[in-house]
């Protein structure tokens, strides 16, 4: 018989050396033989585990409670393992999940994976619970955490925490990301989560492919970032950990797009909120809670949805007096709990002088970005994107018109754009320029019967005052 025992009796380099024999017995013996030896083994190492003195053996059980429902640190620890194992385990298992952007290896069933943390040595094994010991519907498994004792302190204070934390990390940065809408007509094609429905967020835009001036570009990124490593300064100034941002600028010069690449950027999931179709504050208020951390609450064209909801106003305030007391609380303690929630908030609007100040003041929305026509530096971005192009004998030119015209970034895109396998970079171009000149011509137009209007206006005045002072 393997005297599994007997090599276990060990320093954790033996355990390593274990490893490797494990995996190099796994690739040569077959399966009949080693399904038999697999089971002998897991019991020697139950057992000398739980009864050494000099190591410790942890259980973790993928499912807990009388409910049998999935352990969430169980998760994580699969999470965390996952990138310990891609690196170090000799054995891994593909797993496809549906919140889950792509493949994720993961540790196999019976295998096992060293860590090192602060210089000490541990072990985790993934286990296939017996037979007699699972659920009737659950295939249960178990991760064990093997050290030696003298570490218990630092194990079970530090290194767990350390692994849950990583572990929930990880999730995050592999998890799918969603748009979320309260707009109930997409439902046919998108997953309810409470009161949003949502698809997933596929947007490709970035803050590379952003059109616009560079410094206010870094500017922005910098206070993003400074945002998302504020939790601890949020809580120390007794603030919630949110930010509000107002994006304002006229229609085509990227509002939206700016939006999807901050959640880019941030890796965070979307939420649109279509203020027009909420009915009342109530509903609102429970949109609001009802979103999660690491998100972005976008509400666009802030200016038109307030007054398309203004009628409701009256009924809001109301309605608020109407709140039945158990929601209140619902709210209250969600409240609480998302306190420390890491949340943005974007409003966007064409019309920023038609807001009312109180709305826009800072703690309500605390940065102002404006967004605004195409100059030389954002068609400099815009020529890589759509024609990967960096100079031209026209450059010259579309700097000096584009100084001189007002146009979107939407409207320059579109020129920039090949509509056909014929069109290069230079007919693409010249198409540029030929729609620029066109607009300062309108504009050299609009100009010269702005001031003929003007005159005449002031003709007809005089003429007015001189009939007016003969008939005085
Ligand atoms: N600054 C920009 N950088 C890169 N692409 C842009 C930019 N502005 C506009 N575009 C392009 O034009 C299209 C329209 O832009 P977008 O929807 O972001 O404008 P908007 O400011 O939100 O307009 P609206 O006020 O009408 O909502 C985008 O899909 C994008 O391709
Ligand atoms: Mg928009």
């Amino acid at each position: 018989m393997l005297e599994v025992g007997a090599i276990w009796a060990f320093t954790s380099t033996t355990m390593a050396s274990l490893m490797f024999f494990w995996s190099m017995y796994k690739q040569f013996v077959p399966y009949q033989v080693r399904n038999y030896l697999e089971k002998t083994l897991k019991k020697y190492l139950d057992k000398f585990f739980g009864t050494s003195s000099n190591f410790v053996c942890i259980k973790f059980p993928e499912y807990t409670g009388e409910g049998l429902s999935k352990s969430r640190a169980y998760d994580d620890i699969r999470n965390y393992l996952s990138s310990r194992s891609t690196a170090r385990a000799k054995r891994l298992k593909a797993k496809e999940s549906k919140n889950s952007k792509s493949l994720v290896l993961c540790l196999d069933d019976n295998e096992a994976v060293v860590d090192v943390f602060q210089g000490v040595k541990v072990v985790w094994s993934l286990f296939v619970e017996d037979k007699e010991n699972q659920s009737v519907s659950k295939m249960g498994r178990y991760l064990t955490l093997s050290f030696d004792n003298h570490h218990r302190e630092m194990i079970t204070e530090t290194y767990i925490d350390h692994v849950l934390r990583e572990g929930k990390e990880i999730a995050l940065k592999n998890r799918e990301r969603k748009l979320y809408t309260n707009n109930s007509r997409h439902d046919y094609i998108s997953m309810r989560d409470g009161r949003w429905s949502s698809v997933p967020f596929t947007h490709p835009a970035t803050f590379e492919t952003l059109a616009m001036d560079l410094d206010k570009k870094e500017e922005i990124k910098k206070d993003l970032i400074k945002f998302t490593k504020g939790k601890d300064y949020y809580r120390k100034v007794a603030k919630p950990w949110k930010r509000g941002y107002l994006l304002f600028g006229p229609p085509g010069t990227g509002k939206s797009t700016m939006i999807s690449a901050m959640a880019n950027f941030l890796e965070y999931d979307v939420y649109d909120l279509e203020l027009t179709t909420v009915k009342d504050n109530a509903e609102l208020k429970k949109l609001i809670l009802d979103t999660k951390g690491k998100s972005i609450v976008v509400i666009e064209d802030i200016d038109c949805s307030l007054e398309l909801t203004e009628h409701r106003k009256k009924k809001k305030e109301e309605d608020e007096d109407d709140d039945d007391e158990e929601e209140k609380k619902e709210a209250e303690n969600l409240k609480r709990q998302r306190a420390h929630d890491e949340k943005i908030i974007v409003f966007t609007t064409n019309f920023v002088d038609n807001l009312d100040p109180a709305l826009i003041r800072r703690g309500r929305m605390d940065y102002h970005i404006e967004m605004s026509y195409c100059r030389f530096e954002a068609f400099k971005v815009l020529a890589k994107n759509y024609l990967e192009n960096e100079s031209h004998d026209l450059y010259g030119d579309i700097g000096r018109l584009l100084e001189e015209v007002d146009v979107s970034p939407a409207d320059v895109a579109e020129n920039l754009m090949p509509k056909s396998d014929e069109d290069d970079v230079d007919i693409c171009l010249r198409r540029l320029v030929k729609s620029l000149e066109e607009e300062k011509k309108k504009k050299v137009e609009k100009e010269a019967r702005r001031k003929e209007k003007k005159a005449e206006k002031k003709e007809k005045k005089v003429n007015g005052a001189e009939e007016n002072g003969t008939k005085i």
